[in-house]
This record gives C-alpha cells, sequence and structure tokens, in this order.
C-alpha cells in the first residue's frame, strides 16, 4: 500500500464516531465541559535533546504535538527507553539540568509555570517515609495538603475512603518497609504512591507507570478508580504505561505511541486498532491489541514479532517508517493540530499550588512525622547513641580520673580536642536517612505538599530532642569519668557545646544535601569541608603560626570547631591551676595562662560568646539551607522559561486571551 493509498483511507477514519468516552464536543474558541477549573495542556513541536557529555544533542524527543483535557485520560505508550517518562517530565516542568527543551507547553493557553507544586506527579520510583504505616502515610499527607476548612474526621474519612479504593485496606496498618525491614509489597507501594496524590483531586495529574508491580485485576481496579477521578471531578490525566490488559486499554480515552521519541501515533485510544490495521498491521484477534502496538513498534528486537502481517514491511523499523508517514499525513493529526489550536485560546482555571493547609498546620504536621521517623529509624538516632556512648566509655577509660598534675594539661587538651573534632564528625552519619528525607522533600516539594521554611523548622525541631541525648548521655559518661573540671554549671555548659556542635554538623549535611543530593558525594562533600574546618580551627597548627593573612582569617573564622574548641577549653581551664614543672614544681600555673601562652586562644571574652557564636551559626547554616532549595527552585523555571518561548503564531492568538497568570507570559 503506498502511502497516498493509507492518507486517502486514514482520512476515513471519522474522529468523533468512534472516539473514546471521554470526548467531549468542541465550540470554536472555547472548550465546553470543565472551564471552571479544569487545566487544559497543549504542546506543540516540542523538542527534547541531551545537553551533557557523550550524548549532548541526541534527540530524546522529536517535535510532538498534543493535548490533555480535563475530564480525560492520555495513555503514552512506546518501548523501554522510547521518551514517555522524558515527556511527562516537560510537561510537568521537571526535565532535568542535563536535557534541553524546545518547543512550548502551555496551560489554559499560557505559559505558566508548573512545577513546584501546582500539579502532582507520581514518579516512577516509589519515594516514600519507610517507618510510617500505610495508614500514616496518607494521613500525614491529607494533613499536609487538605484545607484547614474540612474537619479532623471529614480528612480521615478522605483517608479510609482513599486507601480502600486503591486496595490497601488490608495493608493499612502495616509499614511501608525499606531495605532494613520489609514492609509491605512493591506493588502496594506503587498504590501509596497514587493514594498521596489523589488526595486533593488534583486538576493535573501526571502517573509514570502507576501500574507497574499490579497484577491485572488490581491493574483494572487502580486504573478505573483513576479514570473515574477524571471523569467525575474534572482532573486531566497523563499516564505513562507500559504493558495495559485490553480492558485497562479500552478505559483510556487518547492514546500517544512513541517510538525513539517520535510520534507514531496520537489520537482516540479507539481509532488505534484501526490506524494500524489501515496501515497492514491488524492485531490479531486473540492477541491483547496494546500488546500488538508495542510489538510492531519495538526495533529492539525485530524481525520474529512481524511475522504474519499484510504489510510491505516485516521489520520493526520498517513499520515505524510506516506508521509514523502515515500518521503524518491522517486526518487523526489533522484534527489533534485543529484541537490544540483550539486550546491556544482558552480560559480555564489559574495554576495555583496545591496545599491548602496553612503555615502552622504543615510545621506541626510535619513535625511530628518527622519525630516519629527519627524515633523510629534505628539508623537515624539510635545507632549514633550506641556508638557514642561505646566512644565516650573508651574516652572515659582512656583518660580515667585525669588529675591535676602538669602532664594533665596536654592530656585535658587532646581529649577535648578529640570530642571538638571527632565526636562532632561522627554526625556525618546522620547523613544517609537525612538523603532519604531529601528525597521524600524533593518529591513532596515538587508536588506541592508544603512550603520549604516548614520543612526547615520541622526538621530543627523532630532531630532536636534527639541531638539532645545523643549529646547529654554519651557527653556525661566522658565528662565525669575523665574527671573534667567538678560543677553541673560546667558540665552543662560542656554538654551545650556538644549539643549546638552537632545541630550544626546537621545544618551543614543538610546544606551539602541541597547541592549534592548523591548520598555517597554528599558523606565524601561533608567530610572533606569538616576536615577542612577541623584543620583550620587553630589547634593543628596554632593561631599565632597560621599562614597571614590572605590564608588564615577567612577559614580560621569561619570554622566552628575554633569557637567549639575555645569553648571547651576555657569552660575547662579558666578557674584551675597546674604545678609548674619549669619553675621547679614550686610555682604553679593558670588555666588562663595556659589558654593564652600554650593554645594562643582568644581569651579576652567569656565563653558564653563562643557558645552564642556556636548558636548563631547553626541558624545560619538552616537559613543557608534555605535560600539554596529557594534559590534553585527558582533558577529552574527560569531557565526553563527562557527555553519554552511560544512561537509567533501563538502569542497572536494568545494577545486576545486573559492576563498571564502567576508570573505567566504569553
Ligand atoms: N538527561 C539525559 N541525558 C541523556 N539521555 C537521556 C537523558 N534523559 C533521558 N535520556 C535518554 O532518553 C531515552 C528516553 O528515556 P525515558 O526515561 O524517557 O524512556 P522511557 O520510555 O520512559 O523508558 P522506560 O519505559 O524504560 O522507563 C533513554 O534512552 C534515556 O537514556
Amino acid at each position: 500500500m503506498s502511502s497516498t493509498e493509507v492518507k486517502v483511507e486514514m482520512e476515513e477514519l471519522c474522529w468523533n464516531a468512534t472516539a473514546g468516552g471521554g470526548d467531549r464536543p468542541l465550540e470554536h474558541g472555547v472548550l465546553s465541559g470543565w472551564e471552571e477549573g479544569g487545566l487544559y495542556l497543549t504542546w506543540e513541536d516540542l523538542w527534547v535533546t541531551a545537553s551533557n557529555g557523550k550524548d549532548s544533542s541526541r534527540v530524546i524527543l522529536a517535535g510532538l504535538t498534543g493535548y490533555a483535557r480535563p475530564g480525560e485520560v492520555l495513555a503514552i505508550m512506546g518501548p523501554s527507553g522510547c521518551g514517555k517518562s522524558t515527556l511527562l517530565d516537560a510537561l510537568a516542568g521537571r526535565l532535568d539540568s542535563g536535557t534541553k527543551q524546545s518547543g512550548h507547553v502551555l496551560v489554559n493557553g499560557w505559559r505558566q509555570r508548573l512545577a513546584f507544586g501546582t500539579s502532582a506527579y507520581v514518579t516512577q520510583d516509589d519515594i516514600l517515609m519507610t517507618t510510617l504505616t500505610v495508614r500514616e502515610a496518607v494521613y500525614y499527607s491529607a494533613q499536609l495538603q487538605l484545607p484547614n476548612s474540612m474537619t479532623k474526621s471529614e480528612k480521615k474519612e478522605r483517608v479510609e475512603m482513599t486507601i480502600r479504593e486503591m486496595g490497601l485496606q488490608e495493608a493499612m496498618d502495616t509499614r511501608i518497609g525499606g531495605q532494613v525491614f520489609k514492609g509491605i509489597s512493591g506493588g502496594q507501594k506503587r498504590r501509596v504512591s497514587i493514594c498521596v496524590e489523589i488526595l486533593t483531586r488534583p486538576k493535573l495529574l501526571f502517573l509514570d507507570e502507576p501500574t507497574s508491580g499490579l497484577d491485572s485485576a488490581a491493574s483494572y481496579h487502580v486504573m478505573n478508580r483513576i479514570i473515574d477521578l477524571a471523569r467525575h471531578d474534572g482532573m486531566t490525566i497523563i499516564a505513562s504505561i507500559h504493558q495495559p490488559s485490553s480492558e485497562v486499554f479500552e478505559l483510556f480515552d487518547n492514546l500517544c505511541l512513541l517510538s525513539s521519541g517520535k510520534t507514531v501515533y496520537f489520537g482516540p485510544a479507539s481509532l488505534t486498532n484501526e490506524f494500524f490495521a489501515q496501515n497492514g498491521f491488524p492485531c490479531p484477534s486473540l492477541r491483547n491489541p496494546s500488546d500488538h502496538y508495542l510489538r510492531t513498534i519495538n526495533k529492539d528486537f525485530d524481525e520474529e514479532i512481524l511475522k504474519g502481517c499484510s504489510s510491505q514491511s516485516k521489520t520493526a523499523a520498517g513499520a515505524i517508517d510506516i506508521l509514523i508517514k502515515s500518521y503524518k499525513l491522517s486526518n487523526i493529526r489533522q484534527e489533534v493540530e485543529r484541537r490544540v489550536a483550539e486550546m491556544r485560546g482558552s480560559e480555564g482555571a489559574a495554576v495555583k499550588t496545591r496545599s491548602q493547609a496553612s503555615f502552622t498546620t504543615q510545621c506541626i504536621v510535619l513535625t511530628k512525622r518527622s519525630f516519629i521517623n527519627m524515633h523510629r529509624d534505628l539508623g537515624y538516632y539510635w545507632l549514633r547513641l550506641a556508638i557514642y556512648a561505646m566512644l565516650c566509655l573508651c574516652i572515659g577509660t582512656m583518660f580515667y580520673d585525669i588529675g591535676h598534675s602538669y602532664g594533665s594539661i596536654q592530656a585535658r587538651g587532646s581529649v577535648l580536642l578529640f570530642i571538638s573534632a571527632f565526636l562532632t564528625f561522627m554526625a556525618i552519619g546522620g547523613f544517609p536517612s537525612f538523603v532519604e528525607d531529601m528525597k521524600i522533600f524533593r518529591r513532596e516539594r515538587l508536588n506541592g505538599h508544603y512550603d520549604v521554611t516548614a520543612f526547615m523548622i520541622s526538621n530543627m525541631l523532630s532531630s532536636a530532642p534527639h541531638l539532645a541525648l545523643v549529646s547529654i548521655i554519651p557527653a556525661a559518661m566522658a565528662y565525669y569519668l575523665v574527671g573534667l573540671q567538678s560543677g553541673v554549671d560546667h558540665f552543662i555548659f560542656f554538654a551545650l557545646v556538644l549539643y549546638a556542635s552537632m545541630l550544626l554538623v546537621e545544618g551543614l549535611m543538610m546544606i551539602v544535601a541541597s547541592i549534592v543530593p548523591n548520598y555517597l558525594m554528599g558523606i565524601i562533600t561533608g567530610a572533606g569541608i569538616q576536615a577542612t574546618m577541623i584543620l583550620s580551627a587553630g589547634f593543628f597548627r596554632l593561631p599565632n603560626d597560621l599562614p597571614k593573612p590572605v590564608w588564615r582569617y577567612p577559614l580560621y573564622h569561619i570554622a566552628f570547631h575554633k569557637y567549639a574548641n575555645q569553648a571547651y577549653y576555657k569552660n575547662e581551664f579558666i578557674g584551675l591551676t597546674f604545678p609548674n614543672i619549669q619553675a621547679g614544681g614550686a610555682a604553679t600555673v593558670t588555666g588562663e595562662e595556659v589558654l593564652k601562652d600554650f593554645w594562643q586562644m582568644e581569651v579576652g571574652y567569656s565563653k558564653w560568646v563562643d557558645l552564642a557564636i556556636l548558636f548563631g551559626m547553626v541558624i545560619l547554616y538552616r537559613v543557608l539551607f534555605l535560600v539554596i532549595v529557594k534559590a534553585s527552585e527558582k533558577v529552574k523555571p527560569m531557565v526553563r522559561a527562557v527555553l519554552n518561548r511560544p512561537p509567533k503564531h501563538v502569542i497572536q492568538v494568545m494577545g486576545k486571551a486573559s492576563a498571564p497568570l502567576d508570573g505567566a507570559s504569553p
């Protein structure tokens, strides 16, 4: 069959006659149905290329055009690696920095920012808090997202209902689980991920492989419920899906079939069969249609799979060529373009951030959730507490009853330095758990569950009591076994310095995690920064001997270990006297003299000033974290906005539409 013949036959396929249940009539310029609140998404000539390394300029998506409408579900299908996730990311404004995007994506006819809290996105990986039960995970999410106007019991009811709809009632009180302990299954995790995103009935929902890990019955029920939501609540749903059963396939309104980033077919799912048949690739009667489409266009396993087709081409590569050419000439494509053009001028709802809970509610709920997570996670603090206790027992026995001899000056210096450097350094052990928290934070942030400041405050509040335990118990063991300066006030000060130092390392690791999210790279970076600070704190190389002035001052003054050292030393030495061996032991040397002459410390101000500087730095580190996260959230959409300029004809059409929303511009 020549391509002209294919074109003629394709023109006979009438869009509206056989389109799926969700197809609605279009009126000129305005879409009927969900105008009040729905989000219309259109994309035209959308290109995505890799922009990093060897792959730079590799085309991932090649000029795609399509749309998604409220009340409908668009399924994206294609062989593995064809660009399904990339298309979802591009539409959701979440492409990573290793890619470049061109063409344009419009929401309600306008270029609006979708990233950071405006759409719900269920990613391929299930990033959930492993220590929570299913009920807790969904309930905390509900509290974070649902409006304050809903009562507690209404929220609970919504949670229970959503959990049941996803078939998770049996697993409600089972912990999600992760690497350390086994919890619910992979398929159940998938459904929990969907639960937390559909709670608020988001206007726009992206689902990347929602049914992976589910059996066919569960897949059908989950997709059926999602489609119910689309129809009932006017949600716009775009789902990439691998291998739907024929029942699931029948639920979709539109289908976007991709191969190597190119459109093989975009149109009503119900017309796909005819499209394939018309081009010489009819679906055998006993085969699942979606299996057939994917086998026909899968170049990775050519030859055999096309046996029996009536087309001239028996290879997938040839089949793809025929289908792409035929689609370009078809009236299905023209209809898609017409609808995309219609939607350019449509007027719909503004893109808003999703969480409707107040800032205070977010802070309270996040603090509670984070506290429970830290409490239940053995690796977060309990293991550290045990290791710290063991280490402090070693310190205590090794430096037991240190005394007040001349030699005890050096021994006191060593034990305090060890505590200030290594005991603090070990706080880095919380990083792996924190990286997991950050992954959850990123997912929830992108989905608009809460504010960054709420996360920062809650993290600080929930970790504070745990860190206090880790500092006080081991510190007391070391302090009293060694026999450091007597007096409860001295011990309390000592524990406060250790506590502040631990808070500082946590803050530092939060900053590192916001820049280097990878766990190994983060540990290396965090360790490197701390080692540099310890080295420049004026102990290994005494302050007066440090290179002057260029090298000395910045690091010496920035390193928090300097202030921690000074605080420990002042707390310990001031008020003590030691026999002066150089003077034959007859005279004594005071603690102040030791600090000034021996360690060249700044004794002109009180130890409380050092402690205040440490707590000041604790706040500074948290604020820095906040600034970095907020800045990174702003930079990404700005870069995207520059690349995502609509062509001239779009600007002309949009000129008649309403004013730009949410900082958007036409
Ligand atoms: N930042 C990037 N740099 C280079 N190549 C990329 C980048 N992002 C995606 N790709 C490549 O683009 C192709 C499409 O990736 P994508 O994850 O979108 O495929 P997919 O259809 O979702 O695959 P699967 O079904 O297996 O999840 C892959 O070959 C992938 O390696």
